[in-house]
């Protein structure tokens, strides 16, 4: 049973309580299923109330880091616990705030769970190594040690699981936080805030700063004692922050988007394939970096495969993701649905022809939420904006080729490098695919969405800041290496 209310009016948590945004203002965060819909009111917060929480972490940060993995993790774990009893409570908040439908919010919520667990184990492990020394009489070893205040810049497509897997391994390292959720789920943020605060979280540790992005985000982009970034998102903003970092010395990471691309070979098993595209392409929206939004298929089962896909694309139930019947949600906002109706239109203004959907549906009862119909298209080329552009919506293009290699060819012609799969059954295909693949995450059989939280995430070329995020790749980003030489 879910306890959350509608339009409840929520503030930043800086230093262990909950305090309005210093000028007063408040934006409302409105469901996208049904625009007339107030989820709840969150803080617009300024530079100011961003400064007071940069300066609650930095005091905090003195005794956290002092404590030991065990101890740090003891809250983690505990968070992860209140967070699994408000489950079904956080989960709707995610749902009303962002459109997932409710088991996807609910899947990404016990996974934010899992990483919690996952990290506060990490508290426990080994930090360094024992490297010989040419001197006989010394000890050598290396050590970590936090950053010190680490800034959480999130997007709004994974609300609970991105700002854990950024928060939980700052924390267990000895970081603390200061995190500036996606304007469009800053109410789902609180939500996570307060299972930190159930499980007694010291004041300061973790704190929650919500306004635009351009006042918080950039400002703690710039902020001297913000001495890491981690940042989800897009591109332009990606890049943007990164040089703002880089330019005082501090450390950044960025994932950003992708264009993935799935391989269908002629030996595939074209039902699995379907399935695989259709759920690493549509589910969310297409809104995951990892969504799936190019298809390459071998020629020769280019009609097969193409006759099964409409078919099922034909079945998608579009509706307000809290309905049980729904398959697919709306767009995250308006915002979104327009850019993704623009990237339609350029798709046939470019010569692509268009296969399945294309519009926003046209019954009343989704009228008023941002739906778009889920899109197929075909004849795409890649010099295309739909074959080169993250579209971040429910649309695939289809690309016939005539070879393995011609497809890994085509798979690689993009600026990204996130994630790709292929469907095939022949191993020397498989390998192939894993030695040329230029992707972070290359994935065989298998959809390209999906990321195991205990394993390295992260892409090549313009998807990341070439870092890796989740598992205990983690460490590299949220510690710096001490070298240690001891001699008595
Ligand atoms: N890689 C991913 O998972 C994501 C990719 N995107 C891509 O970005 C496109 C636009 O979505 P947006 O929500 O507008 O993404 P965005 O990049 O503007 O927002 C991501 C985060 O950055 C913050 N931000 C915005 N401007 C900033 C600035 N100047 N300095 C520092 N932080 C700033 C936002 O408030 C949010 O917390 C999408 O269509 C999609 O292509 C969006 C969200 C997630
Ligand atoms: O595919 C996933 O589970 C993660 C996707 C992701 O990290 C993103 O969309 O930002």
């Amino acid at each position: 049973m879910s306890t959350f209310q509608l339009e409840q009016t929520y503030s930043n948590f800086i230093n262990g309580e909950w305090v309005k945004a210093a000028s007063g203002k408040t934006d409302a965060s409105i469901n996208p299923a049904n625009r007339n819909e107030v989820v709840g009111h969150v803080p617009a917060s300024g530079v100011e109330d961003l400064n007071q929480a940069v300066t609650a972490a930095k005091a905090a940060a003195k005794s956290w880091r002092k404590l030991t993995g065990a101890e740090r993790g003891d809250f983690l774990f505990q968070a992860a616990n209140v967070l699994e009893r408000r489950a079904n409570e956080v989960a709707e908040a995610m749902t009303r705030e962002m459109g997932k439908t409710f088991p996807e919010a609910k899947g990404e919520t016990m996974r934010g769970v899992a990483i919690l667990r996952y990290y506060a184990g990490e508290g426990m492990r080994k930090t360094g190594d024992v490297i010989p020394s040419t001197d006989s009489e010394a000890l050598m070893f290396t050590t970590r040690v936090p950053l010190g205040v680490v800034g959480v810049i999130a997007p709004w497509n994974f609300p609970v699981a991105i700002p854990i897997w950024k928060a939980a391994p700052a924390l267990i390292y000895g970081n603390t936080v200061v995190l500036k959720p996606a304007q469009e789920t800053a109410v789902t943020a609180a939500k996570v805030l307060e299972c930190f605060e159930e499980a007694g979280l010291p004041a300061g540790v973790l704190n929650l700063v919500c306004g635009k992005g351009s006042v918080i985000g950039s400002a703690m982009a710039e902020h001297p004692d913000v001495n890491g970034i981690t940042f989800t998102g897009s591109n332009e903003v990606g890049k943007r922050v990164g040089a703002a970092v880089l330019s005082r010395g501090a450390k950044y990471q960025l994932e950003m988007g992708g264009k993935n691309p799935v391989i269908i070979a002629a030996d595939a098993d074209l039902d699995l394939a379907v399935e695989g595209t259709i759920s690493g392409g549509l589910k969310s929206t297409g809104q995951k970096c990892t969504a799936t939004s190019r298809v390459i298929i071998e020629r020769i089962v280019y009609d097969a495969f193409k006759e099964k896909l409409l078919a099922k694309v034909e079945e998608i139930r579009l509706g307000d993701g809290m309905s049980g019947e729904s398959w697919m949600g709306p767009c995250a906002s308006e915002g979104q649905l327009n850019t993704v109706l623009s990237y339609i239109q350029k798709g046939q203004d470019e010569g692509a022809i268009l296969l399945a959907g294309g519009n926003r549906p046209d019954s009343p009862e989704l009228a008023e939420g941002f739906y778009v119909q889920p899109t197929v298209f075909e004849g795409v080329e890649s010099h295309m904006s739909i074959a080169r552009e993250e579209i971040f919506g429910p649309v695939l293009a289809l690309m016939p080729v005539d070879s393995i290699e011609e497809a890994i060819e085509l798979a690689n012609d993009s600026d990204y490098g996130l994630s790709a799969s292929i469907y095939t059954q022949n191993v020397g295909s498989m390998l192939s695919f894993i030695r040329d693949m230029d992707a972070g995450l290359v994935r065989i059989n298998a959809e390209t969405a999906g990321v195991e939280l205990q394993a390295p995430f992260g892409g090549m070329k313009m998807s990341s800041s070439h870092s890796r995020e989740q598992g205990q790749a983690a460490i590299e980003f949220f510690t710096a290496i001490k070298t240690v030489f001891v001699k008595s």
